[in-house]
């Protein structure tokens, strides 16, 4: 079996070697999380150009060298040529960094999953590498489910949370009041953008915060989702 894990990666140096349609997908995923890319390409497409001048990434043109991987935490294998993937492999674990295959599941110290990303809130799938079209798919249809509401549910619930905790400690009390929210209607009042229900509904557990509280979430993920902020959209990858 494997194991699943979150890992912190502001600021870890990882390298993408091959920087076609796969390695950019692993770049982008890279970046949202705050690492620092390096990626090794010699035919680099005008979308790395740009984000390597825009200072998003650093970027090799040229072929790998076993050089590139000095300092490197992660890294991600994913030429279309089965050899130089496996070289690179190879060169990464006698350094004892991980080292992910694009084409080879079994032979990866670790694989990545399909991701569902609201704030927070992260939903991932893995087939343990049996069927990538299969864990794409069981994205989308959570990505359904799992609408931009999670987003303010779930801060609010953790302001809620740190309030109560930073007052007192009562862990049955606490429990019974966050079973009743996550259950309760809070959601569908964040759906239907009714700050004043949700004041109602929060007033009895955080008294004249609750107001303060709904209000600067709900400003918060305004702005957040503002056109001009919002995340770009995965349309190529889901076309
Ligand atoms: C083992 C793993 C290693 C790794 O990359 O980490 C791996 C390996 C391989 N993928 C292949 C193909 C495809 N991969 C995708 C898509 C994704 N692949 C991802 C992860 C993983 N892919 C890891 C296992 C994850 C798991 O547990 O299931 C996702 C989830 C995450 C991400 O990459 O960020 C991302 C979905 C993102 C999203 O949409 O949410 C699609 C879908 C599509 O493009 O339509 C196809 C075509 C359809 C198909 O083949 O199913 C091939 C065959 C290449 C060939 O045929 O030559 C191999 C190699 C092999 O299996 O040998
Ligand atoms: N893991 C995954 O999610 C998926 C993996 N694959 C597999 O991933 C591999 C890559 O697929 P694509 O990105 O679609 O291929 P691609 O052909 O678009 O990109 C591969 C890139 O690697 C570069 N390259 C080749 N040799 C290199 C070297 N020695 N050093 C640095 N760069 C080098 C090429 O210039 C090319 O731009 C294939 O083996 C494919 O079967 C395919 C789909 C999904």
């Amino acid at each position: 079996m494997n194991y699943p894990l979150f890992m912190h990666m502001e600021g870890i140096p990882c390298l993408v070697v091959g920087g076609g349609r796969v390695g950019l997908r692993k770049a982008r995923g890279l970046l949202s999380a705050g690492a620092r890319v390096v990626v090794v390409e010699p035919a680099p497409c005008s979308e790395l150009i740009r984000m390597a001048r825009d200072g998003l990434l650093e970027l090799r043109s040229r072929f790998f060298e076993a050089g590139d991987l000095e300092g490197m935490r992660l890294v991600f294998a994913a030429t279309h040529n089965a050899a130089a993937n496996a070289m690179v492999a190879r060169e990464s674990r006698s350094h004892g960094i991980f080292c992910n295959i694009a084409d080879d599941p079994s032979g990866s110290d670790f694989f990545l999953p399909a991701l569902v990303q609201r704030g927070d809130l992260t939903l991932a799938i893995s087939t343990g590498g049996r069927s990538p079209a299969l864990a794409r798919k069981l994205r989308m249809d959570l990505e359904a489910c799992f609408d931009e509401g999670y987003q303010p549910f779930l801060e609010i619930m953790g302001r809620v949370r740190q309030y109560l905790l930073a007052r007192e400690h009562n862990p049955d009390r606490h429990r019974d009041i966050f079973r009743f929210l996550v259950e309760g209607p809070l959601l569908s009042h964040i759906r239907n953008r009714d700050r004043q229900a949700m004041v109602r509904l929060l007033s009895p557990f955080v008294g004249d915060g609750a107001e303060e509280l709904v209000f600067s979430v709900i400003r918060d993920n305004d702005v957040r989702n503002a056109p001009e902020n919002s995340e770009r959209h995965r349309k190529e990858e889901d076309s």
